[in-house]
């Protein structure tokens, strides 16, 4: 599972190629049009049916492949646009075609290649626009998991994956460790810099994050200044290690806002999920209950839940500022 979040971009049309659909279309539907306007007055009952038939072909061709695809800024698959006006070509032409009274060799010989076209190219449109379309619910469900501020992923992925992740580790019974990060004074930054200023720092804090992280791990934006980490097929000294990072790193870092520098602490709690505990939100309750711990114990520091160090020996603290420092 990737912890970058974002699709492939879609190769969608330029607006060249829009316009210039948008142009062949209104081309053919006046060659057309001009066409039909020599034949009326209508005298016949079909041909009257062929002028219906020929409207709503327009109405429908024209709001769905130009109209749409213009308000919408993009085409979804020109080959399919271009099947549909060849198809409609071909049937408008065997509608002039008994209105002209051509030969019937010669339209059938127009029309079936008009036809032949249009299923080619509506194939090859159909093929691109599933792909569009799979792209497109791709990107929207990655948007729809992913914490915009930051990137992260939110509470929606969580409640998605958690179950299928800890089912797997389970079958393999490896384990994992959960880490519950929670930035240090985090208030003061927003009191003193403004809330844009606090945005930039969880920013940059999730971009430690994902510096520190393994492809298969999971980053979390939790709640406002919280992140939760999963480590699969870690255990807790492989966690701890990796807390500890990234308290450092945090310590060590200068944010910048404006002509600001911000500089501040990240404190965290760790747990490693027994194959016993029912739920993962059990493990995550004692990484919380670390966590607080970690708080009262002087912050910028990880320690481990109390299940797994029951004297809290193994916390560690790192000698960096202790309080958020702006300058
Ligand atoms: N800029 C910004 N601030 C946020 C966001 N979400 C929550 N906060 C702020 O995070 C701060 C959390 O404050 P507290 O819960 O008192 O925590 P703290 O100041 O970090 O104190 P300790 O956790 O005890 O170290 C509040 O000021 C919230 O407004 C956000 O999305 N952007």
């Amino acid at each position: 599972m990737p912890l970058i979040h974002g699709a492939e971009k879609n190769k969608g049309f330029s607006t060249l190629d829009t316009v210039a659909y948008a142009l062949v279309f209104l081309c053919f539907n006046g060659f057309l049009g001009w066409l039909f306007l020599q034949t009326l007055p209508i005298k016949q009952e079909f041909d009257f049916w062929l002028v219906g038939l020929y409207c709503i072909l327009s109405l429908v061709s024209y709001y769905y492949f130009v109209l749409n695809d213009l308000l919408a800024s993009q085409l979804k698959g020109r080959s399919m646009a271009l099947g549909f006006l060849f198809a409609h070509g071909a049937f408008t032409f065997i509608g002039y075609a008994q209105v002209f009274q051509m030969p019937e060799n010669m339209v059938w010989y127009i029309s079936g290649g008009l036809l032949v076209s249009a299923y080619v190219f509506g194939a090859y449109g159909a093929t691109r626009f599933s792909h569009y379309n799979s792209q497109t619910r791709e990107m929207m469900r990655l948007s729809s998991e992913t914490d915009e501020l930051t990137g992260l992923f939110n509470r929606r992925h969580y409640a998605r994956y958690s179950q299928q992740l800890i089912t797997s580790l389970q079958n393999k019974s490896k384990p994992l460790s959960v880490i519950m990060f929670d930035l240090d004074d985090f208030k003061q930054i927003n009191d003193n810099l403004g809330h844009a200023a606090g945005d930039v720092v969880l920013i940059e804090i999730g971009r430690i994050m994902l510096n520190n992280l393994r492809k298969s791990d999971y980053a979390y934006r939790w709640g406002g200044e919280e992140f939760l980490v999963l480590l699969p097929q870690a255990d807790l000294i492989a966690g701890e290690q990796v807390a500890n990072k990234i308290i450092a790193q945090v310590a060590a870092a200068t944010f910048h806002y404006h002509k600001h520098d911000i500089r501040l602490t990240i404190s965290a709690g760790l747990a490693e999920y027994s194959h016993q505990d029912d739920y993962l939100q059990q493990t995550i309750k004692r990484a919380d209950k670390a966590l607080y711990q970690a708080k009262q114990q002087g912050k910028n520091q990880a320690v481990l839940a109390s299940d797994e160090s029951p004297d809290m020996a193994l916390s560690s603290e790192i000698n960096k500022p202790t309080q958020a420092q702006t300058e």
